[in-house]
């Protein structure tokens, strides 16, 4: 079975706008969502145009501040200030990875809680790994949805999660341990030994390494549901653009021995955008209770 990210991020869509349009006739206003893009990065710039225009198409007010690439980190923070002090902004995306000047750290600590839509904030990890209710990181959360929509059983299923960052991995294993989700959970990384020894064990196997086409056959249990997080751009120049997106996941050959699974493009990466407007509607929900 193939999972499909596009179709059930559409999904995803339909109910946030009818929860817009529920928040408007409410309170007279749609949530706004503010999108920090430092530097001219063009895949980048192309994540934050497809945020843009994802957030347009559901009704939420969103607009890029696009800010120079050597812009201080004091002049970063002020602008975040502002941002968290306006009464009517609901939602602040700061697109990472910032340039090596700024600490990463410092500008999600400076985030509103209530605003960072991302999840990133120390807060919001916290509430997070507590069980809490909380805005969480939109690709975990993204996958979460998948899992249900489809109907993959977790309860008691072992998950292995390949990756360990703060924004995929960690949040990952987080949220599979949840009560409610219920699986036994295995965090692997570059280090781990044996790392095929456990990627065999998962019932569900979630990619998010960075490397294309990392997690081959072998590496698979038949009958696993398999998670690819990964998007690698690979040179191609048969492409119009010049290459091809591939995942983490060598996919013409995992499918066949999975039971389900993600493609790239087309999987994880439209339903993080979709968990981008749900969290925009959450934030703008609760601030304005
Ligand atoms: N603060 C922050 N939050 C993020 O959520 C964040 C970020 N920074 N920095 C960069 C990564 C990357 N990311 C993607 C979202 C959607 C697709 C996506 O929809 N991809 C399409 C293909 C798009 C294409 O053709 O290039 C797909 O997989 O089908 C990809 C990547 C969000 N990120």
């Amino acid at each position: 079975m193939l999972i499909d990210g596009t179709a059930i991020a559409a999904e995803v869509r339909a109910e946030v706008a009818s929860g817009v349009e529920t928040f408007r006739q409410r309170r007279g206003r749609v949530p706004v969502l503010r999108v920090v893009l430092l530097g001219d990065n063009p895949a980048s710039q192309s994540y934050v145009r497809a945020k843009k225009r994802a957030a347009e198409e559901v009704g939420i007010d969103a607009e890029t501040l696009l800010k120079p690439a050597d812009m201080s980190q004091s002049a970063m923070l002020a602008l975040l200030a502002e941002l968290n002090e306006a009464p009517n902004v609901d939602g602040i995306l700061v697109q990472l990875p910032l340039p090596d000047h700024i600490d990463e750290g410092a500008i999600i600590r400076a985030l509103d809680p209530a605003k960072d839509v991302d999840g990133f904030h120390p807060e919001n990890v916290g509430k997070l790994v507590l069980g809490d209710d909380t805005l969480e990181p939109c690709t975990p959360a993204g996958i979460v949805e998948m899992l249900k929509r489809s109907n993959v059983e977790t309860s008691g299923a072992h998950a292995v999660v390949v990756g360990r960052s703060n924004i995929v991995g960690k949040p990952m294993a987080s949220l599979l341990l949840r009560r409610g989700l219920d699986c036994t959970v295995t965090v692997c990384h570059s280090r781990t030994r044996n790392l095929a020894e456990i990627t065999r064990q998962a019932d569900i196997l979630v990619a998010a390494i960075g490397r294309a086409e990392f997690v081959t056959a072998d590496m698979v249990r038949e009958g696993a549901t398999v998670i690819d997080v990964g998007i690698n751009r690979v040179e191609d120049l048969t492409r119009e653009r010049g290459y091809r997106l591939v995942g983490d996941v060598d996919f013409e050959a995992v499918r066949e021995k999975a039971a389900a699974i993600t493609p790239v493009p087309g999987g994880v990466g439209p339903m993080t955008i979709a968990m981008l407007l749900a969290n925009t509607l959450t934030a703008a929900q609760r601030r304005t209770a």
